[in-house]
C-alpha cells in the first residue's frame, strides 16, 4: 500500500493506492456512515457488487456515461434525488468511476445542504492521477468547460488501479497523456521512463509519481492563483480542442494536442511526438482559429486581456508566462 497525504490548511486527508483495496473498503469507509454512491451506468457490476454489500448496500445513483452528464441539469436532479430519498447532511457520497463522475460527485457533495463529505473511488487512470486529487469539482456550460463548480476537497481518494484491467486502452492512452504532462512540467525521469518503459507492470509507482507531483503543487497554491497552473500545461488550447470536439476528443488526446502546440521549437518536441505516438494519441486537429481563440478567451487563467499560458522549455520545468490573450493566436 501507498499512502500521499495532503496536508492542506484545516484539512488533511489521504491518497491511498493499494491493488484490491476495494475488496475491503470497509477497512478504509465506515460502513455505519450514511453513504450514497454516484456512479455511471457503464461502471463494470463488479465494482459495486464488491463494495455495496461491504457498505451496507448503500443508495446508488447512476448518471448516463459520457461528458453531456457533467451539467447543472444533471447535478440538480442527483441533489433532487438524494433529497425524496430522505439524504441528511450527515451523508457521505462515494464518487465510484471516472473524471466525469467524481467532478460531478464532488460539486453535488459541495453544494447539498450547502456541502457534505464525499471521497473519491477513481476508476481510470486520468482519474487515479489526476482529477480525483486537489479538489477542483464542476460541471460544464455550454460554451465553457468547468465553468461552474468549487473548491471541494475530499476525505479521502482510493486508488485500486486493478480496476484499470476493464478500461479499454483509448481511455488508459487518455490517462497516459496527462502522465506525459506531469513528466514535461516536473520530472525529467518520469518522461523518460514513459519513453522507455512499459508502464502497465509498475502502474501503483507511476501513479505514486503522479499524484505525488500533484499534491506538491496543489498544498502550495490550493485555489489556482499562482503555481497550480502549471497543472494546465497544454490544456489552454487542449480545452478549446476539447470542444470544438464536441467532446468526441477524450480529455487527454485533446491536452496531448494542446501539448505538441505548446512544444513547438523546443528540444523536446520530436521525443513528446515519438511518446504520443507510443500510446497512440493524436498529435494534430484540424481546427477553424476563429472558434478555438474564442474559447480560449473563457479560459479560467485569462482575464479580459491577458492570459496566463504554461510553458515547458525543458522537460522537467514548467513555468508560468502572462501574455497579452491575442497573441495566443501565433500559436495556433
Ligand atoms: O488540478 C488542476 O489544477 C489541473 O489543472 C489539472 C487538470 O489536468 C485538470 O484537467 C483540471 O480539471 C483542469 O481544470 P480547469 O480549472 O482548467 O478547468
Ligand atoms: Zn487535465
Amino acid at each position: 500500500m501507498l499512502k500521499v497525504p495532503v496536508v492542506l490548511p484545516g484539512r488533511e486527508y489521504n491518497i491511498i493506492i493499494e491493488q484490491h483495496c476495494l475488496q475491503h473498503i470497509n477497512d478504509y469507509v465506515d460502513p455505519s456512515r450514511e453513504i450514497v454512491i454516484i456512479t455511471d451506468d457503464n461502471i463494470p457490476k463488479q465494482y459495486l457488487n464488491t463494495i455495496a454489500p461491504l457498505l451496507g448496500d448503500p443508495f446508488t445513483l447512476f448518471v448516463p456515461q459520457g461528458e453531456s452528464s457533467k451539467s447543472m441539469e444533471m447535478a440538480q436532479l442527483l441533489c433532487e434525488k438524494m433529497l425524496k430519498e430522505g439524504i441528511t447532511r450527515n451523508a457521505l457520497i462515494l464518487a465510484l468511476g471516472g473524471g466525469m463522475v467524481g467532478d460531478l460527485a464532488g460539486f453535488v457533495a459541495s453544494i447539498y445542504m450547502r456541502g457534505i463529505d464525499y471521497i473519491q473511488i477513481p476508476t481510470t487512470l486520468l482519474s487515479q492521477i489526476d482529477s480525483s486529487v486537489g479538489g477542483k469539482v464542476g460541471v460544464n456550460a455550454s460554451i465553457m468547460k468547468n465553468a461552474i463548480g468549487a473548491f471541494k476537497q475530499p476525505q479521502l481518494v482510493l486508488i485500486d488501479s486493478t480496476t484499470l484491467q476493464t478500461l479499454d486502452q483509448r481511455q488508459v492512452n487518455s490517462g497516459i497523456a496527462e502522465m506525459i504532462k506531469y513528466g514535461l512540467i516536473a520530472s525529467k525521469s518520469l518522461f523518460k521512463a514513459l519513453l522507455e518503459d512499459d508502464i502497465l507492470p509498475n502502474i501503483d509507482n507511476y501513479i505514486y509519481e503522479c499524484v505525488s507531483i500533484k499534491r506538491d503543487v496543489v498544498i502550495k497554491d490550493e485555489r489556482d492563483t499562482g503555481v497550480r497552473q502549471i497543472l494546465n500545461f497544454g490544456h489552454t488550447i487542449g480545452h478549446a480542442i476539447e470542444q470544438a470536439s464536441k467532446y468526441q476528443l477524450l480529455h487527454g488526446e485533446a491536452v496531448a494536442i494542446g501539448m505538441v502546440i505548446m512544444a513547438k521549437n523546443k528540444s523536446y518536441y520530436n521525443d513528446l511526438i515519438h511518446l504520443l505516438a507510443k500510446y497512440n494519441l493524436p498529435t494534430s486537429y484540424e481546427y477553424d482559429k476563429d472558434e478555438i481563440y474564442q474559447y480560449i478567451t473563457t479560459d479560467k487563467k485569462a482575464t479580459k486581456t491577458s492570459l496566463n499560458i504554461i510553458v515547458v522549455d525543458e522537460v522537467g520545468n514548467g513555468y508560468i508566462e502572462p501574455i497579452e490573450i491575442s497573441q495566443i493566436k501565433e500559436k495556433l
